[in-house]
């Protein structure tokens, strides 16, 4: 049993890992059928892992290479709004090396403490995974840049004038970190990583191929038509896509004839309210907000989330990368504004100068 307060750590496939991204605040991921059924859809290897050809290709040279030299690769970073794949990624780079992965997150070492005990228990070749990296406290943070630079840690035996550091050398090993938000990383945590990898939103060709491969393991019929409404619904995100799928699922079971057919497809999203654009509730509530609350800004963040009842953080990482990709969302220096196709989007007439506002 673990110590209360011990830092959440799990060995083997990291597949009952407990989403702690701002994500699972609003959307649902983080129940447990959901979960699972996210787990069982997740590409095991770097060949089943679609999209993202550039980190793809740059990932599988630094995974090659290490293998080909027998020795732990440098130290990944990945980066990028939440469900587009860096837990999954994470886990495929433990599979390709055949290496054991240990699952932790920034929240859940709350001491330098925590993540000593983690850190002098692994194992030689082992992959740490360190989910939301951004969110280490200081002091653990600055124990992990010893110990991904010079493979070691300083045990403190003692406490007050007497205490003192002993050095404990680590086996070679190699951290994963994931962070919805890679500007937070302090510069020397950053430059500790040999291979930094960007994960940005999916094309819709992209989304229907996930979802023509997630169909083909949950074995429904997909008809291509089907697989591309989804795909345009799904915020360029895979997780979304994912999940759009076993929606449109439910409704062809229960109201259609089990056919993943293009209406029974735009029945079902009906139903869950994405609308043609793949806005949510959420994504829906800001630019509402922006636009009739705040005559189209701009509106400072905190201001913003206190208005649609969420944390600022929540609306930074989930909602506002996708608005702004978009171009319904603007950041300016004084805040956030409604662009033109944010107003045409709410079915409002689009003030003179909003798309001034913006620069
Ligand atoms: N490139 C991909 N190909 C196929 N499926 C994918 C891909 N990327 C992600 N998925 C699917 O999307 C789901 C979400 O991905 P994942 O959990 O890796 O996202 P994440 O970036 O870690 O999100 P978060 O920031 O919320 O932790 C996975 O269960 C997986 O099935
Ligand atoms: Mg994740």
């Amino acid at each position: 049993m673990r110590e209360p307060g011990a830092p959440r750590v799990e060995v083997g496939d990291g597949e009952d890992l407990v989403p702690d991204g701002a994500e699972s605040l609003v959307r649902a991921a983080a129940d447990e059928p959901e979960r699972a059924a996210e787990a069982a859809l997740r590409p095991r290897r770097l060949e089943e892992f679609v999209g993202q050809r550039v980190v793809r290709d740059q990932l599988s040279l630094v995974l090659q290479a290490a293998l080909g030299r027998g020795r732990a690769p440098d130290h990944v970073l990945l980066s990028g709004p939440p469900g587009l794949g860096k837990t999954t990624l994470a886990m495929i780079i433990a599979a390709e090396l055949g290496a054991s992965l240990r699952v932790t997150s920034g929240p859940a070492i709350q001491h330098a403490g925590d993540l000593a005990a983690v850190l002098s228990s692994l194992e030689e070749g082992e992959v740490l995974f360190i989910d939301e990296i951004h969110r280490l406290a200081r002091p653990a943070e600055e124990l992990l840049y010893v110990a991904m630079e010079d493979f070691r840690v300083d045990v403190v035996v003692g406490k007050g004038a007497g205490a003192s550091a002993i050095p404990l050398s680590l086996p070679p090993f190699t951290v994963v970190g994931a962070t919805t938000r890679a500007g937070l990383l302090p510069a020397p945590l950053r430059d500790r990583f040999g291979f930094t990898g960007h994960l940005d939103f999916y094309a819709d060709d992209e989304l229907e191929r996930v979802l023509v491969r997630s169909a083909g393991l949950l074995d429904v019929p997909l008809e291509a038509a089907a697989a591309a409404e989804i795909a345009s619904r799904s915020r360029g995100t895979p997780r979304i896509a994912n999940r759009l799928l076993r929606r449109v699922r439910d409704w062809a079971q229960v109201r259609g004839d089990g056919t993943l057919s293009l209406a029974a497809a735009r029945s079902a999203l009906d139903v869950y309210e994405v609308d043609v654009r793949g806005l949510d509730r959420l994504d829906r509530a800001v630019l509402d907000a922006l636009c009739r609350r705040f005559g189209g800004g701009p509106v400072g963040l905190t201001t913003l989330a206190v208005a649609v009842g969420e944390e600022p953080e929540t609306v930074e990482t989930v909602a506002e990368p996708f608005l702004v990709r978009e171009g319904l969302v603007g950041r300016t220096a004084r805040g956030r504004v409604a662009l033109p196709p944010a107003w045409e989007h709410l079915g409002l007439p689009v003030p003179a100068g909003s798309d001034t506002l913006f620069g």
